[in-house]
């Protein structure tokens, strides 16, 4: 059977700005993300990635087009009613971690849930926990860890509430290269091993390896999609659409 859709855009069209400086980051895009996959949005610089993405996740609205998470009709969406839906149903990982200077690891992660007013599942925790090895730093703040345990951090609480779907933007874009590959490896195997469903947004073509499926973008249209990406497959689809 098929994977159910975690979450969807159907034509949609996003333009900033008006006039001759008017520009259409997303031209007429359809695209579905299906559940308890790992995908991975490419494409060149200024291709509209970063637009699905904040499009997809209800922090940009579209100027036409529907938008879908889950069950959930994203689009006309009051403001209060789209923060419930983040809240409850999505999950972020940004480049630059985004975790509260003053809070420890452990605050963090459930900063999220406690916001929603939503208990804890504590055997999802500890299961999230333990396989990001962030047992022994939870009660560690994020000034106190290096840049690739507060990825992990950022990974766990996205994760502890078991959004819909996971949104991560460049997560690997601020650690090295082997921090990089735990992180998608656990982003991997959250979605493999434990049934989550994860959206990546990445230039890069050695992360988008890690994925099952890339969706290449150029001038706010899908130009390709790629089965089961190998890094050399993305280099030569960037590079058909000249990046
Ligand atoms: N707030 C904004 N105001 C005006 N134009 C914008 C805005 N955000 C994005 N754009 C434009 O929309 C287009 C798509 O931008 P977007 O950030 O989605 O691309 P991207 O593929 O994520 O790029 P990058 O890889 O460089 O982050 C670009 O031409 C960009 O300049």
């Amino acid at each position: 059977m098929d994977s159910p859709t975690a979450a969807e855009v159907t034509d949609v069209v996003k333009v900033y700005g008006r006039g001759d400086t008017a520009v259409r980051a997303l031209n007429h895009v359809s695209v579905n993300f299906l559940a308890q996959r790992f995908t991975a949005i490419m494409g060149p610089s200024g291709s509209g990635k970063s637009t699905l993405m904040h499009c997809l996740a209800g922090l940009d609205a579209v100027d036409s087009g529907r938008v879908r998470i889950g069950r959930h009709d994203v689009t006309g969406l009051s403001d209060a009613a789209l923060t419930r839906l983040r809240r409850n149903h999505v999950g972020f990982v940004f480049q630059s971690f985004n975790l509260l200077p003053t809070l420890t690891a452990e605050e963090n992660i459930l900063l999220g849930l406690r916001l929603a007013g939503r208990q804890p599942d504590r055997q999802w925790f500890d299961t999230v926990v333990d396989v990001l090895g962030l047992r022994a730093r939870l009660g560690h703040k994020p000034g106190e860890l290096s840049g690739g345990q507060q990825q992990r951090v950022a990974c766990a609480r996205a994760l502890v509430g078991r959004p819909d779907v996971v949104f991560a933007d460049e997560p690997t874009g601020n650690l090295d290269s082997r921090s990089g590959a735990e992180v998608l490896g656990f982003l991997r195997a959250s979605v493999h091993e434990m049934g989550q469903t994860v959206v990546m947004v990445t230039h890069d073509p050695v992360a988008a390896s890690y994925t099952d499926h890339g969706v290449l973008l150029a001038d706010g249209r899908i130009a390709a999609h790629l089965q089961r990406p190998t890094a050399d497959a993305v280099l030569s689809a960037l590079a058909n659409v000249g990046a």
